[in-house]
């Protein structure tokens, strides 16, 4: 007698297979429309003063990464937008606050919708933008066009994380500045879509502090690439790319500790001269800098300042997690409603006040930077 063997239960779950309806799409349990980039483009379209925001702001963010500008670059703002409408009261607090500082510091508004999570949490606001995990993402492209256009047409510059490799069509071209995170700066994919962005690129060290990481990933996208993609009409095609010189290394901390210390900067300075690449480093204050203690990145930066007043040079930029109520607090999904206006939903932020008093900390450190190199007989820009 013949007893079942594990080959005639396989021989079983093939007989009678449906190619199309059996071996595809078994665990996608709905595909549904997307709009197209030129669509939402066409319903948010970009004033003229909106692109000269960004046209001048990406030429100043090149300067300062080329040594012609000897102004700080800083990228501040909330970890994420939850709220358009306390993103956008943040943004007007800081055009005015800045408008003096402009000699001296080039402002970029971090106004991040997408979230690169380590397990699982809500994924900013174009994935998920009424925060109860209904996940209506065209309606969430729609509000991060706006309030980028919105922002900028105060005259303020943005920056934004590209996490999803499609996401950046229906919004690139609001964008003054872009990141690639710690989770994804190892990712060919993300690499590829560096190579193809308009705008200077920072790209942190990994999670763990790796910052070979972050110097391969500038190096890979400074090179043209050949990779698959979207086109404006959201149809699959093939993008050819020129390669992006304007990436630049984020030195964010890692689970090892902080690398915001000279030695370290000097030592990224070293791998980037060893790869035939520019030296410039981005400091993040928050994240592995701080331990995400808004507490302890507010101490970052002052230590930062004092530093760059004492003359250093290698650092040229900064990043600062901010909004208008310090720390964080828990989102319940569907509970939007109960949420405190103005704090972070994602990492804990400095609040407005503390910002505004460490912005006019470091537009003070480039003043006593730019006289250190006057007294030193050195050209005022590197
Ligand atoms: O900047 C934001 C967070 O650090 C990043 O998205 C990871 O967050 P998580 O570890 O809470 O998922
Ligand atoms: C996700 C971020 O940071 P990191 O990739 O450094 O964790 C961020 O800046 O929002």
């Amino acid at each position: 007698m013949h007893s079942p063997t594990s080959s005639d239960t396989d021989r079983s779950a093939v007989a009678g297979i449906d190619p199309q309806f059996d071996l595809d799409n078994r665990r996608t349990t709905s595909i549904s429309p997307l709009l197209s980039p030129a669509l939402l483009r066409q319903e948010h379209p970009m004033s003229v003063a909106v692109a000269k925001t960004v046209a001048q702001g990406r030429a100043e963010t090149v300067d300062i990464l080329e040594g012609r500008d000897d102004r700080l670059l800083v990228v501040v703002g909330p970890c994420s937008v939850h709220d358009p409408a306390a993103a956008l009261d943040y943004a007007r607090r800081l055009a005015e606050h800045t408008e003096p500082l402009r000699d001296r510091l080039h402002i970029v508004m971090r106004v991040y919708f997408e979230k690169p999570r380590t397990t699982l949490g809500w994924k900013g606001l174009i994935n998920d933008p009424d925060l109860d995990g209904s996940f209506a993402v065209n309606k969430g492209l729609r509000l991060a066009r706006q309030l980028l256009l919105d922002i900028s047409a105060l005259g303020l510059p943005v920056g934004c994380e590209f996490l999803d490799p499609i996401t950046p069509q229906f919004i690139a071209d609001t964008v003054t500045w872009g990141s690639i995170g710690a989770r994804t700066a190892a990712s060919q994919v993300h690499r590829q879509l560096c190579s193809a962005l308009s705008m200077p690129v920072g790209i942190k060290n990994s999670t763990e502090g790796d910052v070979g990481v972050a110097v391969d990933a500038t190096k890979a996208a400074a090179s043209g690439h050949v990779f698959a993609g979207i086109n404006a009409d959201g149809l699959a095609a093939l993008l050819t790319t020129s390669g992006n010189p304007d990436c630049h290394v984020i030195l964010r901390g890692g689970s090892a500790g902080p690398n915001f210390d000279s030695g370290a900067v000097a030592d990224t300075l070293g791998r980037l001269r060893t790869a035939g690449l520019p030296e410039r480093v981005i400091i993040d204050a928050s994240h592995g800098n701080s331990g995400k203690d808004h507490v302890r990145q507010a101490a970052v930066v002052g230590e930062l300042a004092e530093r760059i007043g004492a003359g250093e040079r290698g650092v040229t930029g900064l990043m600062l997690e901010s909004f208008l109520a310090q720390g964080r607090q828990e989102l319940t999904l569907g509970k939007a409603d109960e949420l405190r206006y103005g704090q972070s939903i994602t990492d804990a932020c400095m609040d407005w006040a503390t910002t505004a008093e460490l912005l006019d900390r470091l537009a003070d450190a480039v003043t006593r930077r730019r006289l250190v190199a006057v007294d030193a007989g050195d050209d005022l820009a590197r």
